[in-house]
């Protein structure tokens, strides 16, 4: 990435649970600028839930119609996107990301990404006997890619959802992206 301003793309990189959806939706609303989710892309473009995708393609096929929004979405300008957990998995949604925006991790600690997700049913990875050990493998496993991804680092452990939003829009602000005023 060379000069950050207007057209900069915002990417949210992190572990289910982390606030990628949540803090990026707030953070485009308050930016003025327009949000994506790469699941809920993939669920527009096939019409069924990400559940139904995990049963009738597998993990599989799930990271195939992933990359692709990814790499769409991240050929455009100007916008907040909200990846899945899983999208740092190819080196080349890595590049991409890295290359084409500003890209923040939010990290949390397995035990709060646990209290955040233990009651949704959505992610299928977390259908298991025992959700806490495999966000704990998945932890360990995905670490170091978010790290190699990302620009910055939001450690989302204490703060609300909303402090969180401030503390990205200032770290957005040093960077030297703010909301665009209409002249
Ligand atoms: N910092 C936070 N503190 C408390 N709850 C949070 C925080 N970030 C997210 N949540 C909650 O955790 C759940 C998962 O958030 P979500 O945005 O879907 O995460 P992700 O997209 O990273 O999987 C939501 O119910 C959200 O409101
Ligand atoms: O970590 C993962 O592999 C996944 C994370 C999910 O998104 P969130 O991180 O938004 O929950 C979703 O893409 C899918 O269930 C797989
Ligand atoms: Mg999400």
């Amino acid at each position: 990435m060379q000069e950050r301003g207007a057209n900069t793309n915002i990417f949210f990189v992190g572990l289910m649970g982390a606030g990628k959806t949540t803090v990026g939706r707030a953070v485009a609303r308050r930016l003025g600028r327009p949000f994506f989710d790469s699941d809920h892309e993939i669920e527009a473009r096939t019409g069924a839930r990400i559940p139904v995708i995990f049963e009738l393609e597998g993990e599989p096929g799930f990271r195939e119609r992933e990359a692709q929004v990814i790499a769409e979405l991240t050929a455009r300008e100007a916008l907040v996107l909200a990846t899945g957990g899983g999208a740092v998995l190819r080196p080349e949604n890595r590049a991409a990301l890295h290359d084409r925006g500003l890209v923040i991790y939010l990290r949390a600690n397995p035990h709060d990404l646990w209290l955040r997700t233990r009651k949704d049913k959505n992610r299928p990875l977390l259908q298991t006997e025992d959700p806490k050990a495999k966000l704990e493998a998945l932890y360990s496993e995905r670490d170091p890619l978010y790290r190699e991804c990302a620009h910055f680092i939001v450690e989302t452990g204490r703060p609300s959802v909303n402090g969180l939003v401030n503390m990205v829009l200032m770290q957005l602000e040093l960077a030297g992206i703010t909301k665009q005023t209409q002249s």
